[in-house]
C-alpha cells in the first residue's frame, strides 16, 4: 500500500533560526497520527510543508505517491485541510460554502452530502446560517466539515479542537473517529491536548525544538519517558528550548 504521506528530512529556518530540523513523517492509509508538542515546537510549519504551502529549505514530501511541488494538484485532490486560521468568506451561507467546495472536488448530491457531514459533527442547524452569524468555534466546525466532504485519503487538521468547548470538542472527536481509521481517511492532526491524542491517535509524533523526539503509539511514548500518560511527557519536554540559532 502506498503511504498517504511521506515526508523526509524536512528543514525550515526563519531568520537563521532553525524551526524544523530534519523531520521525517509517514502516514499510512487509515492511520491516525498526532503531532504533539509545546508552543513553537514547529508543528504548524511541519504541517504546512507537508501540504506544500510552505516550501522546505531541504527535504521531500509526497502525498499518495505524488511528489511536491511538481504534482501539487494531484496531491491536493487527496487531502482535506482545516485550521482555525483559514478564513471563511463573509457573504455566504454555510450550505453554499459546502456546495462550492464539494463541486471543486467534482461531487454532486451536495444537499445530501452537506447535511450528512454537518450532522456528523452535530451542527446541521447551521446549514442556513450566514458566515457572519457564526462564532469562531462554529466557523472552525464548518471548516472541519468542509475538509471531510470529499472523504479525502488524508485529512489534515491543525489544532481542530483548540477553540471549541469541551462538549463540542468531544463531538468532533467522535465524528473524526467515525470517518478516520482503517478503510476511511487517514488523519494527521496537531494538538496540545494529550487526552485528545491518547483517544484519537494510533501514533504520536512528539516535536520539541523542531525535532522529532518520540514517534510511537501514545502508551509506548509515555513508557519511553517512564510514565503511563502523555501529560507527564509533555510537561517534561515543554521546558526544552524552543528553536536554536544554527
Ligand atoms: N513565517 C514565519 N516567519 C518567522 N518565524 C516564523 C514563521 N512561521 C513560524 N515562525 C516561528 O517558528 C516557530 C515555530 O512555529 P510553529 O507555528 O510551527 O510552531 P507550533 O508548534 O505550531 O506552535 P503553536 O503550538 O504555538 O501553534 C515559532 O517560533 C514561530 O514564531
Amino acid at each position: 500500500m502506498v503511504p498517504v504521506l511521506v515526508a523526509h528530512g524536512l528543514v525550515k529556518s526563519y531568520r537563521r533560526r532553525r524551526i524544523v530540523d530534519r523531520v521525517d513523517l509517514a502516514v499510512e492509509p487509515g492511520e491516525r497520527v498526532a503531532i504533539l508538542g509545546p508552543n513553537g515546537a514547529g508543528k504548524t510549519t511541519t504541517l504546512l510543508m507537508c501540504l506544500g504551502v510552505v516550501r522546505p529549505d531541504a527535504g521531500t514530501v509526497s502525498i499518495a505517491g505524488h511528489t511536491l511541488p511538481h504534482k501539487r494538484a494531484a496531491a491536493r485532490a487527496n487531502v482535506g485541510f482545516a485550521a482555525g486560521y483559514l478564513p471563511m468568506p463573509d457573504r455566504i451561507r454555510v450550505r453554499e460554502y459546502l456546495t462550492f467546495h464539494g463541486r471543486l472536488h467534482g461531487l454532486d448530491d451536495m444537499a445530501e452530502r452537506s447535511t450528512a457531514a454537518l450532522r456528523r459533527f452535530g451542527v446541521e442547524h447551521l446549514a442556513s446560517a450566514m458566515a457572519t452569524e457564526l462564532s469562531s468555534g462554529q466557523k472552525t466546525l464548518v471548516g472541519i466539515v468542509k475538509a471531510t466532504l470529499h472523504a479525502p485519503p488524508l485529512l489534515v487538521l491543525d489544532e481542530p479542537t483548540a477553540s471549541l468547548d469541551p462538549d463540542v470538542a468531544n463531538r468532533v472527536r467522535t465524528g473524526l473517529a467515525e470517518i478516520c481509521g482503517p478503510g476511511g481517511s487517514a488523519l494527521l492532526l496537531t494538538s496540545h491536548n494529550t487526552t485528545e491524542v491518547e483517544r484519537l491517535a494510533d501514533r504520536v509524533v512528539f516535536l520539541s525544538g523542531g525535532r522529532v523526539v518520540a514517534n510511537d503509539a501514545p502508551a509506548r511514548v509515555a513508557a519511553q519517558f517512564g510514565s503511563d500518560n502523555l501529560e507527564d511527557v509533555f510537561l517534561r519536554l515543554a521546558g526544552s528550548p524552543v528553536g536554536t540559532d544554527r
